[in-house]
């Protein structure tokens, strides 16, 4: 469903990517693996146009998404949760998870209020709470429910258990298993490991902003020295 090839990018005159390779196929979980600052938020800015790309090509669904604006491409299905979260502070949990609600494509059994409470009810117990008086993990359940309000195909996460408990950490590896078996398809950017290798179905790794490696789950086992090795683990 999303086939990144050669994408190349960069900010003002710095190339940041020289040829990012990726692919997330329809139902799966794929990861972007790599140390700080190879270019996987770089990769994830490319592919949502938020910081369009110079070279390569980038298809979802089967269509290219050359020149397509940030809102043309949420449109068309990709929802994202940002590094850092980034909900409205000022907002209540209930306004942030309507504030970009949307059903486009029409999928049956779209995500509501309902069923994002029912994900995390967590969510529904502070639901009149301002989202900056949340935790940290909260805020981070916030994130990923406001993503899916906007009933995506693919959900993107860029360290979406970055700086939480491992507890929490452990609820969020759990709630993409369970958004998994409903189907839906995730690119997850992420260093832990351990939590990935059971979740995902596919791996690439970035290097100095080049997909140096990419492999399934049983390739990940084989090579995981190598793959600790790049990510610096
Ligand atoms: N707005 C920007 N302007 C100029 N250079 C940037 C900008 N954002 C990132 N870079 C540079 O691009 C390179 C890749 O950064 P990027 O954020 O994509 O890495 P990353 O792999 O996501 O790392 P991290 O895990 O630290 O977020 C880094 O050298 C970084 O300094």
């Amino acid at each position: 469903m999303l086939e990144i090839s050669g994408l190349t990018a960069g900010y003002g005159h710095s190339q940041v990517l020289f040829g990012v390779d990726l692919l997330v196929r329809e139902g799966e979980v794929a990861t972007l693996l790599g140390r700080n600052g190879m270019g996987k938020t770089t990769t994830v800015r490319a592919l949502l146009g938020l910081n369009p790309p110079r070279g390569g090509r980038v298809e979802f669904g089967g269509e290219s998404l050359a020149g397509a604006t940030p809102e043309a491409i949420a449109r068309r299905g990709i929802g994202l949760v940002p590094e850092g979260r980034q909900v409205f502070p000022t907002l209540t949990v209930r306004e942030n998870l309507v504030a970009t609600a949307a059903n486009r494509l029409g999928l049956p059994e779209p995500w509501d209020l309902a069923r994002i409470y029912a994900l995390f009810p967590r969510l529904a117990e502070r639901a009149g709470q301002y989202a900056r008086t949340l935790s940290g993990g909260e805020q981070q359940m916030l994130a990923i429910g406001r993503a899916l309000m906007t009933n995506p195909r693919l959900l993107v996460l860029d360290e979406a258990t970055e700086g939480l408990a491992p507890v929490i950490r452990a609820e969020i590896w759990a709630t993409l298993a369970a958004l998994k078996a409903r189907g839906l398809s995730i690119l997850v950017i992420d260093k832990n490991l351990g939590a990935l290798s059971r979740l995902a179905d596919r791996h690439h790794v970035l290097e100095k902003g080049r997909t140096v490696w990419t492999g399934d789950g049983a390739a990940l086992a084989r090579e995981a020295a190598r793959v600790r090795g790049w990510i610096g683990l």
